[in-house]
């Protein structure tokens, strides 16, 4: 990335502009955003290791569009072994299905039908699909009454050896936004929309070795460290990250050491990411203690209030322009973490040299997110979102500890414990997110002309902005 005018001081997203220069691509869909982390998804986003982000669903998902989520550390190990089990046996392109049985009440399918994006309850018998149940078949019943009384039973079913165009077709020809795949026996195999397969045509998913989705984990410092990574390794996780607010500390160096011999003896090759940092010299200490990774961004998250609390942080582009660099030197990669809230911050930290992006606040206003749904007295529907260090996620971690212990961490918060995050009408699933941010970052690349991230990052001209200037660009609504 080159400056067009000199920073004089430490810059974040909305300091900075992409100046476009003259370029040979001459199609956004010529553009590759495979990572360069390390980990080579093709996609170069990641879920952030938060409660209220990333779950079982998240994971799934976001892997089918080729990025990845880290499941938080405050999840016991047990469930969190479970849940890699659970990914990697779902399939690959179609989505799992929200089911019920046909005795489910509508009570059930009205509380279910927001837990995926694809607005349908699939009514099952002996893995068979019988009907389908929308928003609309919800209107005006008895909460009581059963699925098998309101379901239709027109369904459309597909097999798994249909290409995406076959399915695209086979749902327009049949004006339904829903098929079904089952396998020889008839049994469901998931799911697909039409834009589904729209999307399977252009997102290949984030697979392990074994042709699975992938998913990573993380780890705190504090406790057992040792142990939980090595389960974690055994269970198969795609990258283990180590995490702590302050990740530039002798505890970190020290755990890091551990876990990258756990690592060696159990499942060597598998990617470990620790941080977070903000400096150059942060980022070489913990790639020097064994990260392959490098996780930067002290305080611009938005359940964040380390800034406020301590004053400490860095404005995220130029830490992320100044640790990627650092990282680069020795080989290694880092991810952006924190104060994403458009598609342009996802460009400007790739831009910046980001290998991955990560992303928490945003996805928890999704269907995927672990939350449940919720309505705000206007009507519109939300989820809530809490900070990794907020009390509320204090308490949670130190369950074990005395009451004394769990009421003096809860002293040291830094985060907030619970927000509002409103869901999109217009994006309200994790994968219309993806389509803004990544056409947004494809748009990005051919504006400067790169086909590849490490071109966008190595062409990249970025201008320093007014306030105004960012507000010019913010799209108006309505007349002035
Ligand atoms: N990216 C960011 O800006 C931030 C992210 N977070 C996220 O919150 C989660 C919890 O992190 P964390 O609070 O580190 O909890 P952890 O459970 O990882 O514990 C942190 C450990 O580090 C010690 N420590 C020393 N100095 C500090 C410091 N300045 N801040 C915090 N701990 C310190 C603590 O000891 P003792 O309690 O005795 O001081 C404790 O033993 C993580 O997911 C983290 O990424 C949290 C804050 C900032
Ligand atoms: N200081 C705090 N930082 C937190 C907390 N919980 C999460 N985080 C960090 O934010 C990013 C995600 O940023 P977002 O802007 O996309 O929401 C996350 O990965 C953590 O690094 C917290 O309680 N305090
Ligand atoms: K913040």
């Amino acid at each position: 990335m080159r400056f067009l005018n000199t920073p004089q001081h430490d810059l974040t997203y909305n300091d900075v502009f992409l100046v476009p220069s003259r370029s040979t691509v001459t199609s956004r869909l010529d553009v590759d955003l495979t990572s360069t982390d390390g980990l080579g998804t093709p996609l170069p986003i990641v879920a952030a290791n938060m409660t209220a982000v990333s779950g079982r669903r998240m994971a799934e998902t976001i892997a089918r569009a080729g990025g990845i989520a880290i499941i938080p550390q405050d999840i016991p190990t047990d469930v969190v072994a479970a849940t890699i089990g659970k990914v990697k046996a779902s399939h690959t392109v179609f989505d799992t299905p929200v089911t019920v049985d046909p005795k489910a009440t509508m009570g059930e399918v009205i509380n279910l039908l927001p837990k995926r994006n694809h607005g349908v309850v699939l009514v099952v018998a002996d893995g068979l699909p019988v009907g389908v149940l929308t928003e609309a078949d919800t209107q005006g019943v008895d909460r009581f009454t059963q699925a098998r009384t309101v379901m239709s039973e027109e369904i459309v079913k597909v097999s798994p050896a249909d290409s995406p165009r076959v399915i695209f077709d086979q749902l327009a020809a049949a004006h339904a936004d829903y098929a079904v795949a089952t396998d020889a026996e008839g049994k469901v195999l998931g799911v697909i929309t039409r834009k589904g397969a729209l999307r399977a045509a252009i997102y290949p998913p984030a697979l392990d070795p074994q042709g699975r989705l992938m998913i990573g984990t993380a780890v705190g410092i504090n406790g057992d460290v040792a142990s939980r990574a090595e389960a974690l390794l055994q269970a198969g996780t795609d990258v283990l990250v180590v995490d702590t607010a302050h990740g530039h500390q002798d505890k970190m160096i020290d755990v890091l050491g551990q876990v990258r011999q756990v690592r060696d003896r159990v499942a060597p090759g598998t990617p470990l990411v620790a941080g977070n940092v903000v400096t150059a010299e942060g980022t070489r200490e913990l790639i020097e203690a064994g990260a392959d990774v490098v996780k930067v961004g002290v305080g611009p998250g938005a359940m964040c209030t380390t800034r406020m609390q301590t004053g400490v942080g860095r404005p995220q582009l130029s830490a992320v322009l100044e640790c990627a660099a650092a990282a680069r030197e020795l080989g290694k990669s880092i991810w952006a973490d924190g104060g994403v809230r458009h598609p342009r911050d996802v460009a400007l930290a790739l831009a910046a040299g980001a290998g991955s992006v990560m992303v928490g606040s945003w996805f928890a206003g999704t269907h995927e997110s672990p939350g449940d749904l919720q309505l705000a007295p206007d009507g519109r529907a939300y989820k809530e979102s809490f900070g990794m260090a907020s009390a509320r996620a204090v308490k949670n971690r130190t369950k074990d500890s005395s009451g004394f212990e769990r009421a003096r961490a809860g002293l040291f918060e830094e985060g907030i414990s619970s927000s509002r995050m409103f869901l999109d009408p217009e994006r309200p699933g994790i994968q219309d997110l993806l389509d803004f941010i990544t056409s947004g970052v494809r748009s990005s690349c051919t504006y400067a002309g790169a086909r590849t991230l490490p071109e966008f990052a190595e062409r990249a001209v970025v201008g320093i902005q007014s306030p105004s200037g960012y507000e010019e660009g913010r799209p108006l609504h309505s007349s002035w």
